[in-house]
């Protein structure tokens, strides 16, 4: 992990009419970071993560990402990108082309395109799964995939919201200790959002 931030938030409040959703938050992710966000539901962890993904505007203060604020940098060339609190992966796709589908806006070459859905599946452990039809996998694995997609766009920083609610106990305590390994492997900063403790606290193993 390194000292540079690369997620600045300076004064952050959002307000949705009447409701104070976010006050004030002033507070700094560093490059290779695992932030996690915790706090009860409805605290506002949701509409700060959609907010550093550039889903949601603060009603004032700002948002700096790697040294830019937020407001100049074009949707497409956001160095963020999400994983959902579904797996929201396509049934009807393999893994590969669930992994690529991202991509297919970038318009590679076949064999780029091929090589950086490779790489993100083999950061995930699934190397030679791309064949594989998505309904052919375990909960664990369409994790896996989920944040595979989430990956191959080369991202600085992957915002992940609850990513393991829908998981059973087992599994999740399991793939919270593989989520932050794969971090540690990858080195991208992650920034997770949960309501449980256990979670934002896991143990570097
Ligand atoms: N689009 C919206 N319009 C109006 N109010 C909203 C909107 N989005 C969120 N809120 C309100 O803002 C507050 C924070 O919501 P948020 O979803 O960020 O909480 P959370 O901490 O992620 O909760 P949970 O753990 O239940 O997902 C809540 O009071 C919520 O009702």
């Amino acid at each position: 992990m390194s000292d540079r931030p690369i997620i600045e938030l300076r004064g952050v409040s959002k307000r949705f009419g009447t409701v104070q959703a976010l006050h004030r938050i002033d507070t700094e992710i560093r490059e290779g970071e695992f932030f996690s966000l915790l706090g009860p539901s409805g605290c506002g962890k949701t509409t700060l993560l959609r907010m550093i993904a550039g889903f949601e505007h603060p009603t004032e203060g700002q948002i700096v990402i790697d040294g830019k604020p937020m407001a100049d940098i074009p949707p497409n060339q956001r160095p963020t990108n999400m994983v959902f609190q579904s797996y929201a992966i396509f049934p009807h796709l393999n893994v590969a082309e669930n992994v690529g589908y991202g991509l297919k806006r970038l318009r590679l070459s076949r064999a780029d395109h091929r090589a950086a859905v490779e790489t993100a599946l083999a950061m995930v452990d699934l190397a030679g799964y791309g064949r594989r039809a998505a309904h052919e996998l375990s909960g664990g694995q369409r994790q896996r995939v989920a944040l595979a997609r989430a990956l191959v766009m080369r991202p600085k920083v992957v915002l992940l919201d609850e990513p393991l609610s829908a998981l059973d106990r087992k599994l999740r305590e399991q793939m919270q200790v593989e989520l932050r390994q794969l971090q540690q492997s990858i080195g991208i900063t992650f920034i997770l959002v949960t309501h449980d403790q256990e979670e934002a606290l896991m143990k570097r193993r």
